[in-house]
């Protein structure tokens, strides 16, 4: 035979592998309730869609967030291009301290709710040592870097358009970073990956987001084939909203029905059928300011 410089590895020698050891578990982060089925861990990249406002950057930061919470040694840079790190953390807070985002943001706090926010900055405090927001530049170079610097595997990318150049179509630069998102996911990193996502032509001829599917990701269509499991998320009125899940690589697709309290940014489990009940509230404001 002739020497060949082709590559290949035989199924004999991927058996024999330390990576195909039958004792050896696969590391999985599990988030917390209501995201236990999103499949985080080293190696995957997972995209999530949604048209401006449904709740992309809420709902990453939340699962992030209760990743983190149940796995102590775990850390996440979150790359978010629009909300400043403060905004982000209110938002966090908001959730944790089951006070209103319009009370901390204005710093209009009654008595009981400053106690819940200090109690919730205390509570979370290691949490919050363990997850960094990236600052500009907005690159995946500058996010790999911070990962590094700061020991984390989990990380988010909000969002893919804008942490190119800001050039929402740019097709060329989207399919460079999501071959760059690939690189950092095959060094064990998992990359949540926000994306915009196109409107769609109405039957009658009007553009609309209703409809969106695996084929809305806007700009590339590398970020649908990149991506291990892809997810639309559909608000509806009254907070009712669905993670449909439009690709599964390595698994089946499940849909997760949501309920979406905005005042306090807290996505909780939804009725898979369309009965929902009233979203808790948070507690009745009360007390001296
Ligand atoms: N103070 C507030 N009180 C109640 N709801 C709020 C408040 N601030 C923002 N919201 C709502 O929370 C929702 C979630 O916003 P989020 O930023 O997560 O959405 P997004 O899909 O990431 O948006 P974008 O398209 O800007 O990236 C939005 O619908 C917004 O209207």
């Amino acid at each position: 035979m002739t020497p060949s410089s082709a590559k290949f590895v035989t199924a004999a020698a991927v058996a024999r592998s330390p990576a195909f050891d039958l004792d050896a578990r696969p590391e999985r982060w599990k988030p917390e309730a209501p995201f236990e089925l999103l499949d985080l861990r080293p190696g995957r990249v997972l995209l999530l869609g949604a048209p401006p406002g449904a709740g992309k950057t809420t709902l990453v930061l939340q699962a992030v967030a209760g990743t983190l919470a149940n796995h102590p040694n775990l850390r996440a840079v979150i790359g978010n291009v629009e909300v400043a790190p403060g905004a982000l953390l209110e938002k966090l807070l908001s959730r944790l301290a089951r006070v209103t985002l319009d009370a901390i943001q204005d710093r209009q706090l009654l008595a009981d709710e400053r106690r819940r926010v200090e109690s919730a900055l205390t509570e979370h405090a290691t949490l919050f040592e363990r997850i960094a927001f990236l600052e500009a530049p907005f690159a995946l170079r500058n996010l790999a870097e911070a990962m590094l610097a700061f020991g984390a595997r989990l990380c988010v990318v909000d969002y893919a358009q804008r942490f190119t150049t800001g050039d929402d179509d740019d097709r060329s630069k989207l399919d460079a970073l999501m071959s760059q998102v690939r690189k950092l996911a095959n060094a064990g990193a998992c990359v949540v990956l926000v994306s915009s996502v196109a409107r769609q032509k109405s039957k009658n001829g009007s553009s609309t987001y209703a409809g969106l599917g695996m084929a809305s990701f806007r700009g590339s269509s590398e970020l649908e084939f990149g991506a291990d499991a892809a997810y639309i998320l559909h608000a509806a009125k009254d907070g009712i909203a669905l993670l449909e899940c439009v690709k599964a690589r390595f698994g089946s697709p499940r849909d997760i029905p949501l309920r979406f309290d905005s005042p306090t940014q807290t996505f909780r489990a939804g009725e898979p059928l369309d009965t929902f009940d009233a979203a808790p509230e948070p507690p009745p404001r009360k007390g001296n300011r």
